[in-house]
């Protein structure tokens, strides 16, 4: 089918430029021109645009550099304090593919250590269900083909939280659950907020994964908890979520956990890991 319609337009193109140019071939070699003083005549036409265009292209370039767009973040506003996050937080980024654990795990990290749990996917959903939210039906659409929504939303809810943690009862001590899940939110978020300590890796078979995810489903009530929504949301782990990781192994960052065994046993491990980055 795409080939046809290209076809059509290839024909439609030679069919007009054959009307314009009604005995032309195209003659790209000047040597084969018979009026060397009209083809001289045009090419200092062509000469004199072209260098018309490229002054043109650099003003316009100067102007936009000098006010360029607002950024996207600073027009996102699902609540754009003016407030300076502090600089002495303890972030701790808790990635793993879907349904391996990281909500379980972060629920007793926060017991033991009072630690703020945030998980991304929850701040999502909140913004996608709160009244009159600018970003509720892209956040919706995003969520059920497993993708992830732009970074400026969700660093803007994470921001929000943060500050809001921090205002209400100096907390420094954050879980970052299921963020960052791409290389512009991790790049972003350690610019613009603050890096992180240590990222703990939950790993964990997809067929494991699914198990748990098609018994959470029985409960959850969430959208993306179906098979057809779980397939997209591997793909996007493996796709987009593994770089992020890599990037990180590559920092000496990552704490790798296995999560094929019992929450006791996988919560020990985790434990080892805050203890050695105390
Ligand atoms: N070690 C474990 N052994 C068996 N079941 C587990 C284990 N850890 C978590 N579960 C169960 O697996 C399901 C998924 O866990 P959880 O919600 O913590 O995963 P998650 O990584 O936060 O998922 P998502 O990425 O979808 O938010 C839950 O029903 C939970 O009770
Ligand atoms: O940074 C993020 C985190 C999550 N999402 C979207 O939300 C769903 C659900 O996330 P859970 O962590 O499983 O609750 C995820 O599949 C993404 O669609 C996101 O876009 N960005």
């Amino acid at each position: 089918m795409f080939k046809s319609v290209a076809n059509n337009n290839d024909k439609k193109i030679r069919k007009t430029f054959h009307n314009k140019n009604s005995n032309a071939i195209p003659n790209l070699s000047t040597n084969s021109n018979p009026n060397k003083n009209t083809s001289n005549k045009r090419k200092s036409k062509i000469l004199l645009v072209l260098g018309l265009l490229a002054v043109g292209s650099s003003l316009f370039s100067i102007s936009y550099q000098k006010s360029p767009p607002q950024a996207f973040l600073e027009e996102v506003d699902i609540m754009s304090k003016e407030e300076s996050l502090p600089k002495n937080l303890n972030i701790i980024f808790v990635l793993g593919g879907p349904g391996v654990g990281k909500g379980t795990q972060c629920d007793k990290i926060v017991k033991d250590y009072g630690f703020v749990h945030l998980s991304a996917g929850d701040l999502l959903r909140a913004e996608q269900s709160r009244p009159n939210s600018e970003y509720g039906e892209l956040i919706k659409n995003y969520i059920k083909e497993g993708l992830i929504v732009p970074q400026e939303v969700t660093i803007q809810l994470l921001k929000n939280a943060i500050l809001e943690n921090y205002n209400k009862s100096h907390q420094l001590n954050f879980l970052i659950d299921g963020f960052p899940r791409k290389m512009d939110q991790a790049i972003t978020f350690e610019k613009t907020v603050h890096p992180c300590k240590f990222v703990l890796f939950f790993d964990c078979s997809e067929k494991v994964m699914l198990e748990r995810l098609l018994k959470r489903s029985k409960t959850s009530g969430r959208d993306d908890d179906n098979m057809e929504s779980i397939k997209k949301r591997f793909k996007t782990f493996v796709e987009t979520s593994m770089p992020v990781i890599q990037y990180f192994e590559q920092q000496y960052k990552v704490v790798k956990i296995n999560c094929e065994k019992s929450v006791e046993e996988v919560y020990k491990d985790v434990q080892n890991a805050i203890k050695d980055h105390e």
